[in-house]
């Protein structure tokens, strides 16, 4: 028998390199680093957070001691943020002169703060971070909704962390239903001060990430009242615990919620506040006002309150690509060094990369990794011009903004979720193994599916803009293939990515149309508008998701088709994106044209094949970035899922001595 033997870190990197992984990383003949710097932005910026992850990785305070999962809920939250701080102090402290830290050295030396925010954090924090809802949401919150006097006010308190905050909108009773929510801002113009106030239990804040232990101000949507009338919700600034001590201020009711199926180092928290008084300059008064003698001025728009949602909406389809990336480089790596079963009778057990089922497992993944990467750029830019006219004053990007915001951010966690689910599968029961990686970026994308707007809410919203395009022919850029006889007719099937986009226009209009039908129908019968909404909502719903698939489609197309790729790299973006077309045309044709999709895409997953673990290199995830056993770069993941079992405090001692004297023994020996 062989002996089971420690291997470190330093000997894995130095030594080893699975045979398998080997062979496929010499056959490599494109260019890995166009991949990266086209994922990072360019080479600039590639140089740049490798240094940084380098910088984070090579401190030895920053690491876990014990693996996080082996702590108790209290400790894993202390440990947790501890690291979360001690990064921010890292990142404002110069950094050493070496070489490898240049680019670093020269920012600073140029005036340019190293990033705070939650990209370099996710490196070493992997369940979520503390901080976290301060650099997503609070700090957005004050620049969406703020005047520039409270940004001038705020901001520079809240970018160096001399307060954090969180965003608390979500009560017990009332997440999804805005206008429901019940936590009062009443004003009263004597003492020119907003009184906080929590009505009842379901109207207690809940799940506001930091909320619990971390964050010492908040920005609390609250129904706004003022002589005597309901302006409805509208966001505070507002301080719940003592800038020294940390205690709560008095009439403020804080706390943490408690586990949750992922995201634990977080800590969530509930709100209720007792007649608080804040002073009426710290409503948020970008948009709407209220006057010292509480006159309410009124926004432009009252969906301008809900700004910072959108924002994150738009960051989450980042963030997806991101975990999309994560969990195909484990399964890929995984695939190409796992050999089980027989493909060829009496032959050596194969790479299981070379089944077809698995490959088909694998490469849908692969390619949506990259679609979301180029919709999250897309919906991006969009966000970014809107917002520009918003500041002038133009409201006119909005409705398609919050359309392609809510299509995109429903479907990349929709499908991120299944994938991570289906690429868990692919690598058998070693995928259960926290030490996979796969439960903390389950926990990840189930929870983007639910925050920031529970997805078949948004998949509602998505429909309610589609149908009164194709009725009023309103809508902006995104539905303009709904408009008129904008839509092109293309009976023949037609393989090439337009081809494709076309089919995937006619297949969501279909969708449009029919769930226009079912509607016009129970108005027939009788139905009130909003019965007949109900009635349709699942017709409906599938109209939204053809459409947000026809979105990523097409900002997939129209990215492979940019000048600036070279031509291995463009043919590999072009094969991947036609794969995931026919992927996901796959559930919505009729027999007719499956046949011939059926071929091309069997044809591509062999194609596939031949790049797909370089393909993933080319991520550039750092092993402990990863966080797999599974996944790490030189593919020993046997020796690895060893070495991690033995970190279980189980394995001290060959005896569980107190609970075998406790419990097992008395039991053995115990008689019927
Ligand atoms: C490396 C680490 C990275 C970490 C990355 C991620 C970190 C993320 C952390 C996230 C933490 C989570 C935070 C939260 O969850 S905060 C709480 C979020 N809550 C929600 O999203 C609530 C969802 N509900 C809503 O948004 C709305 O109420 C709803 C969209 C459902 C609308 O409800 P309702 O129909 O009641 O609305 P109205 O009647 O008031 O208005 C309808 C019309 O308004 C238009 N509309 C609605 N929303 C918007 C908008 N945002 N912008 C523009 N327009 C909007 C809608 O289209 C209707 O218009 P029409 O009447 O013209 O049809
Ligand atoms: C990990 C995590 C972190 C969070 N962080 C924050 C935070 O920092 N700040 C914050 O304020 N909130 C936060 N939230 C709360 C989150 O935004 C809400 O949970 C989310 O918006 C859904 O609302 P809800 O929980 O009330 O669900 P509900 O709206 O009660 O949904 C329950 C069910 O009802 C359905 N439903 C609801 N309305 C409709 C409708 N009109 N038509 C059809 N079906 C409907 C939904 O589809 C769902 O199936 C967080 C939540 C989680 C899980």
């Amino acid at each position: 028998m062989i002996k089971y033997k420690q291997f470190t870190d330093t000997m894995a990197a130095s030594f080893y390199e699975n045979p398998d992984l080997k062979r496929e990383r010499q056959s490599c003949n494109f260019d890995k680093d166009e991949i990266t710097n086209l994922i990072d932005g360019n080479v600039e910026k590639t140089k740049y957070r490798r240094e940084l992850v380098e910088y984070i990785l090579s401190d030895p305070s920053l690491k876990d001691p014990i693996p996080v999962e082996y702590l108790s809920h209290e400790e894993k939250y202390a440990a947790e943020l501890k690291k979360a701080c001690l990064l921010v102090q890292k990142m404002r402290e110069p950094v050493p002169k070496e070489a490898k830290f240049e680019t670093l050295r020269k920012r600073q030396e140029n005036g340019k703060p190293l990033d705070i925010g939650v990209g370099p954090s996710s490196v070493i924090l992997k369940e979520g971070n503390a901080l976290g809802l301060h650099f997503v949401m609070f700090i957005p919150a004050i620049i969406g909704q703020g005047s520039t006097e409270q940004q001038n006010k705020w901001l520079p308190r809240a970018l160096n962390l001399e307060i954090i905050g969180t965003y608390a909108q979500t009560e017990l009773g009332h997440g999804t239903f805005l206008r429901g929510l019940e936590t009062k801002a009443t004003y009263d113009p004597d003492t020119k001060e907003f009184i906080l106030e929590t009505p009842s239990l379901s109207a207690y804040k809940w799940w506001p990430g930091g909320l619990g232990k971390t964050s010492n101000y908040a920005v609390v949507m609250a129904q706004l009242y003022t002589k005597g009338k309901c302006e409805g919700i509208h966001p505070f600034l507002v301080q719940l615990r003592d800038e020294t001590t940390h205690e709560p201020l008095p009439g403020i009711f804080v706390g943490e919620i408690g586990p949750k199926l992922g995201l634990n180092s977080n800590d969530n928290g509930y709100l209720g506040f007792d007649r608080v008084r804040i002073p009426r300059d710290q409503l948020l008064m970008k948009h709407s006002q209220v006057l010292e003698d509480g006159t309410y001025v009124k926004p432009k728009s009252t969906k301008l309150g809900y700004a910072t949602m959108v924002y994150v909406r738009v960051f989450i389809v980042q963030d997806m690509a991101q975990v999309l990336r994560k969990a195909v480089t484990i399964a890929t790596r995984y695939s190409c060094v796992r050999h089980q079963s027989e493909l060829k009778p009496g032959e050596p057990e194969p790479q299981i990369l070379d089944y077809k089922a698995q490959q088909n497992k694998l490469f849908p993944a692969l390619a949506a990794s990259f679609a979301f990467h180029f919709a999250a750029e897309k919906v991006w830019n969009l966000y970014h011009l809107a917002t520009e006219n918003i500041g002038k004053g133009d409201l006119q990007m909005l409705p398609d903004l919050h359309g392609m915001s809510c299509a995109m951010k429903a479907l990349s966690t929709s499908e991120t979720a299944k994938f991570v689910e289906t690429l868990r599968q692919s690598c058998g029961g070693h995928g259960y193994m926290v030490s996979s990686g796969f439960p903390r970026l389950y926990g990840i994308a189930t929870a983007s599916e639910t925050y920031e707007g529970e997805n078949t809410v948004l998949w509602l919203q998505v429909a309610r803009y589609l149908i009164k395009t194709r009725m009023d022919g309103s809508g902006g850029q995104s539905v303009a293939y709904l408009i008129g006889s904008n839509l092109p007719d293309n009976k023949a099937v037609d393989l090439s990515l337009d081809g494709i986009i076309n089919l995937f226009q006619r297949v969501a209009a279909g969708y449009v149309d029919l769930a226009m039908k079912e509607l016009a129908e129970h108005g027939r019968q009788g139905m009130a508008p909003y019965d007949a909404w109900n009635h349709s909502a699942v017709q409906l719903i599938k109209a939204a998701q053809a459409h947000a698939r026809y979105l990523v489609a097409d900002c997939f197309v129209r990215s492979v088709k940019e000048d600036k790729l070279s031509g291995p790299v463009r043919s590999i973006l072009n094969e991947l994106c036609e794969f995931l077309l026919i992927y996901w045309l796959f559930a919505e044709l009729k027999t007719e044209h499956l046949s011939q999709l059926q071929a091309k895409y069997m044809e591509l997953l062999s194609i596939i094949r031949g790049y797909a673990v370089n393909v993933v290199d080319s991520f550039d995830i750092r092993d402990e970035a990863l966080g797999s056993v599974l996944g790490c770069w030189d593919g020993n993941a046997y020796q690895r899922l060893f070495d991690e079992a033995l970190k279980s405090p189980l394995n001290r001692n060959a005896v569980h001595r107190e609970s075998f004297e406790k419990y097992l023994k008395p039991l053995m020996k115990s008689k019927l």
